[in-house]
């Protein structure tokens, strides 16, 4: 028996590896121990997260604890991960909506759990796997959604900032209640809320726990859209249509446009450029880029 296969295996298994540690914001150099908070976070059960890949390249990754409006347990916490890294492995991925079952989005860390990981080392622990999955999320080449449905409160509130959009149906509400808990955010949600409304409206959500409705969403850019259904199918069946308007066409000219906006956003200028020149390499003369030569779209 030839030992190819297996040492194939093996070397893009470490390939995998090494790129998750390189995705991540934080390893042991920041004092993060990863397997001790999981094994940790694995004591405290309850709820899943489920994901469901679809041949049209959409996603839909439901938070399932509706008895407690879908707060995250430790176990939610590390299947969030594990869907995280499917979807970095889903090569034809185009979008991702994220939902909440009974609809509600989310309430934030399941608080019996977090009165168990109250120590410092835990809680920062806590912390910087959160913040390493969310920017994994965050930076996944597909276009995300935060369907807000019900109440996206705390460690809720900050998920819906790790996606690209949040689509709000009539009545709901994202608050960072974070003030209220003697707390700041701790998952990302903070740097990212100054990024997406600026820092006087984060300083007014954060330093007031306001409660944000979809009109004043709106307003502050933290909403692209109000769905006409406060229905949980219709409005997933909404969010669906909403999303397509961005991932209708080949996956990869898809996922290289939110490659290059995620470098744009992220890296230093030339940085940014020399990456969007080697993601523009990837796409120029592929098939798709051919195949509208021969049909020469008008684009009216
Ligand atoms: C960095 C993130 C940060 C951290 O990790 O420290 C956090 O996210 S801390 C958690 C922040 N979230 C909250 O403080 C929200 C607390 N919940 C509420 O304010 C309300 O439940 C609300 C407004 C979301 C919904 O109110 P409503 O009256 O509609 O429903 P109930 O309150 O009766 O809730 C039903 C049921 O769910 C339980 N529940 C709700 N949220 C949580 C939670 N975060 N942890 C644990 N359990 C939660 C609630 O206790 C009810 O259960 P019951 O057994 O019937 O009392």
């Amino acid at each position: 028996m030839t030992l190819a296969p297996w040492k194939n295996f093996l070397q893009i298994t470490m390939k995998r590896i090494l790129q998750q540690r390189r995705l991540s914001l934080y390893n042991g150099a920041h004092g993060y121990e990863e397997e001790l908070i999981k094994k940790k976070l694995q004591q405290f059960s309850g709820g899943s997260i489920n994901l469901s890949k679809e041949d049209n390249g959409i996603a839909i990754l439901t938070l399932n604890n509706p008895k407690l409006m879908n707060a995250f347990t430790g176990t939610m916490m590390l299947e969030l991960q594990e869907r995280v890294t499917e979807l970095e492995n889903w090569k034809d991925g185009k979008g991702l909506i994220i939902h909440g079952a009974g609809n509600t989005f989310c309430s934030g860390s399941d608080l019996n759990v977090v009165k168990q990981i109250s120590n410092s080392q835990d809680g920062m622990n806590m912390c910087m796997f959160m913040q390493n999955t969310l920017t994994r999320l965050m930076r996944l080449p597909l276009f995300s959604v935060a369907l807000v449905q019900g109440k996206a409160f705390g460690g809720g509130a900050e998920l819906t900032t790790a996606c690209d959009f949040r689509l709000m149906t009539p009545g709901s509400e994202i608050r960072f209640v974070h003030k209220h808990m003697g707390l700041v955010p701790g998952w990302g949600g903070g740097a990212r809320l100054v990024r997406i409304v600026g820092s006087g409206a984060a300083l007014q959500l954060l330093g007031g726990a306001a409660r944000v409705d979809p009109e004043r969403a709106l307003s502050l850019g933290l909403s692209e859209h109000t769905l006409p259904s406060s229905d949980e199918t219709s409005a997933l069946g909404e969010a669906r249509a909403w999303l397509s308007q961005y991932t209708d066409g080949p996956a990869t000219v898809i996922r290289a446009v939110k490659k290059v906006v995620t470098a744009g956003r992220e890296l230093p200028l030339e940085a940014a450029l020399r990456t969007e020149k080697d993601i523009f390499g990837t796409v120029w003369g592929g098939p798709a880029n051919l195949q509208a030569l021969v049909r020469r779209p008008k684009h009216k």
